[in-house]
């Protein structure tokens, strides 16, 4: 079977400093990767070099064998990309309709609809459609940036950091909500996680990146102690 996601060589720049160095990765259909590394290593650099919002790239990326590399922002995400960045980036004067209204601006369709799913999944969204995004909890902004995301219908979701910056009671909460998207609904996921123990239930691959680079991936359960220790821990 081809790839859905591939990284072949790609080098990510800010300014002419070189982040992500002779990155190749590849990821199938249906898969949870869970991106893994310190602070500062690159994880949200692969985020945004797989939407195009770095300043420069090389290699190629290819989504289903297109490659995407060298398109704009707002084509990739035609070939079915969800981005929820870090810090969620929701926009605090608007309301939830209008927040999740703005990912339907990115669907290929052109439809303006929410989907069904986004306010089936999140209670709380569909009974507060009329809310100021800035009133809401951090849990729940995030729940909106993942509303977001799957109004651009995606077949790939980007997750930068879901769990930072929530109480740990809904950490789980916000866990078993990606599962159900990925295993019960098939939303393929690249997802950065600091918590060891969210990305060893939801990912079934991993890629571990130190200094803008792959220094390991292979299926979830290859991810040992040793590992983690070797490229996590400061
Ligand atoms: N806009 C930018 N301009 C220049 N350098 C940047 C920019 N964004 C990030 N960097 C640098 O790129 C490197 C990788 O940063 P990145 O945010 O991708 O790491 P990260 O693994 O996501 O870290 P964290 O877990 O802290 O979010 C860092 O050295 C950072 O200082």
């Amino acid at each position: 079977m081809n790839p859905l996601l591939s990284f072949d060589n790609v080098t990510s720049y800010y300014g002419a400093t070189r982040i992500l160095k002779d990155f190749s990765f590849e990821m199938e259909k249906g898969q949870c990767l869970c991106v893994l590394g310190r602070n500062g290593v690159g994880k949200t650099t692969l985020m945004r070099t797989i939407m195009g919002l770095t300043d420069r790239s090389t290699g190629a990326i290819r989504i289903n064998d297109v490659e995407i590399s060298g398109q704009p922002t707002h084509v990739r995400a035609h070939h079915g990309l969800g981005y929820v960045p870090q810090g969620r980036g929701i926009l605090s004067n608007f309301t939830v309709r209008e927040n999740i209204l703005l990912g339907t601006f990115a669907r290929a369709d052109k439809s303006g609809e929410i989907p069904e799913i986004c306010l089936r999944i999140f209670p709380y969204l569909k009974e507060n459609l009329d809310r100021r995004a800035g009133l809401l909890s951090g849990g729940q902004k995030q729940q909106l940036a993942i509303a977001r995301a799957l109004a651009v219908d995606p077949q790939i979701l980007l997750l930068d950091e879901p769990t930072e910056g929530i109480q740990p009671n809904i950490v789980h909460e916000i866990g078993e909500i990606l599962k159900m998207l990925n295993r019960e609904l098939g939303i393929s996921m690249v997802v950065t996680e600091q918590h060891i123990k969210v990305a060893r239930k939801l990912g079934d691959a991993f890629l571990m990146v130190d200094n803008g680079r792959v220094v390991a991936r292979g299926g979830m359960a290859e991810m040992t102690d040793e590992l983690v220790e070797r490229h996590m821990t400061i």
